[in-house]
């Protein structure tokens, strides 16, 4: 290692993951110049505000203002963006690639939005751009999609991507916590993004859907594909049915290969793709319903490998800037080897499934008028939409009478009609809840 000349980090943004990327940097100097085969040295970190305080010891002759004018530096090789949202962070990432920089983000958003654009630049450039980051914090699933798994076909990609209302879900579910102070709680330990309507309303979980379905089903996936439902809905009367089911409320980011039945040229049709994330009640047996607090988890299906489960902390500085850092190691041993490691790979047109015509199973919660009769007539508009009745069963009498249903596999669009037309008959006061019913025991 000795003589070998340092590689030079540009460090954009110093809040909860880049203090952390910071911290590991200084602390880990030996390993990851052993790694590397040469030392990885800071030229500098930009933040907004000289002055702000920080988890981490930045000299302030690093600190700067001026982001642009850092990844513009002639001795700057590597850029690490831990900014977040679209601008400054794109333009600042295309500065980097066009100055010979290669560049590791966590900027889902940019990504999902955008992708494209900075994946071309890359590639133009000849430089590496990693993001293990973006999704699931320190989860790799990224690098498994891309490389490990390869050589397979990934057919469905099923998990829990968002550490914050999995803290929420998970208080509400165990500690009948209320969801403001959940949230509260989430924000204080690190989870939550800048503005947490990104995390409650699924914006951020459909960001990391849009990046899982790209690399799973070699396709371009922007978050304006995917359906997006938040849990800002979900009550605490949900959380309290799901447990009479002996199953758990969560947000999950769903991305499956579906028949959309377009043809290319008169051959077999080509699959689509549906890419979702929304609230869902899963049976308590299921993997995924044992990951609390801020973890997350991610299942693969493929035609080879099987099932496979992928699991940990998902948010948060130090599991983050874990993942940041794993991505500088290789793309700063590329860098000094001048090499490139996997790009994107070449892509096809996959046509979104739209929503409506996804099928899932469904608990409707429905207060009703007690009398006879009832449980027929609500049993006929499910059977008018061609919804068909798993199981349903009477909770309360009187006034407080509600029937519980949870429905075969129907699209959303026919329990959309069956919903809408219960809302109109008499004998119905309400429809408190709808939820989708994923997953069977596995
Ligand atoms: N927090 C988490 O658990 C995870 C976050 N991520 C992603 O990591 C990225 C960073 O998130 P996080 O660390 O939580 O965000 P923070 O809000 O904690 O930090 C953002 C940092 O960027 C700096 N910054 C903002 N605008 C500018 C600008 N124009 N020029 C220079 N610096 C700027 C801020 O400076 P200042 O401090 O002076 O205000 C701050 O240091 C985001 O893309 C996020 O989605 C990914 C996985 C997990
Ligand atoms: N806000 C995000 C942070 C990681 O991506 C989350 O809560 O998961």
């Amino acid at each position: 290692m000795e003589g070998q000349k340092p590689l030079k980090v540009a460090v954009l943004g110093c809040g909860v993951v880049g203090s952390q990327v910071v911290r590991l940097l200084d602390e880990q100097a030996g390993d990851i110049a052993a790694r590397v085969g040469a030392p990885v040295e800071i030229a500098g970190v930009a933040v907004r505000r000289l002055d702000a305080p920080r988890d981490v010891d930045v000299p302030s002759d690093l600190l700067t203002t001026d982001a642009l004018g850092l990844v513009s530096r002639d001795d700057v090789d590597l850029v690490v963006e831990v900014i977040g949202g679209i601008e400054p962070a794109r333009s600042l990432i295309l500065a980097a690639l066009e100055n010979g920089a290669s560049v590791v983000t966590a900027n889902k958003a940019l990504l999902a939005e955008d992708g494209p654009t900075l994946y071309e630049a890359a590639e133009k450039a000849g430089r590496d751009l990693y993001f293990e980051a973006a999704v699931a914090g320190a989860i790799p699933i990224l690098r498994p999609l891309r490389e490990s798994l390869a050589g397979d076909k990934v057919t469905r990609v099923l998990g829990i991507v968002n550490g914050t209302t999995n803290y929420i879900l998970d208080k509400m579910d165990t500690q009948g916590a209320g969801f403001e102070e959940a949230l509260e709680e989430a924000q204080a330990l690190g989870y939550a993004e800048a503005d947490p309507t990104a995390d409650v309303e699924g914006f951020d979980a459909a960001a990391k859907a849009a990046i899982l379905a790209s690399l799973a089903f070699h396709s371009r996936v922007t978050a304006a594909d995917v359906h997006r439902e938040g849990i800002s809905d979900v009550t605490s009367g949900d959380v309290r049915s799901a447990t009479d089911m002996g199953s758990v409320v969560k947000l999950l980011a769903i991305a499956e290969l579906v028949s959309t039945g377009s043809t290319t040229g008169g051959g077999p049709a080509e699959p689509g793709v549906s890419v979702r994330v929304h609230p869902a009640m899963i049976p308590r047996t299921h993997p995924l319903a044992s990951v609390r607090e801020a973890f997350n988890a991610v299942f693969v299906e493929s035609e080879a490998a099987g099932q496979l489960m992928f699991y940990g902390p998902g948010a948060g500085g130090a599991p983050t800037a874990s993942a940041v850092l794993g991505d500088l190691v290789t793309v700063a041993r590329n860098h000094r080897q001048g090499t490139r490691g996997v790009g994107e790979s070449a892509y096809a047109d996959r046509a979104v499934l739209p929503m409506g015509e996804t099928r899932t199973r469904y608990h409707v919660a429905i207060d009703v008028d007690d009398r006879a009769g009832v449980l027929a007539a609500v049993a006929t508009a499910f059977a008018t939409h061609g919804v068909s009745i798993q199981t349903v069963r009477q909770e309360g009498r009187g006034d407080d009478a509600q029937l519980v249903v949870v429905s075969h596999e129907a699209t959303d669009a026919q329990l959309s009609a069956t919903v809408a037309e219960l809302r109109d008959m008499d004998i119905v006061h309400d429809v408190t809840s709808v939820m989708r019913v994923e997953g069977t025991d596995e």
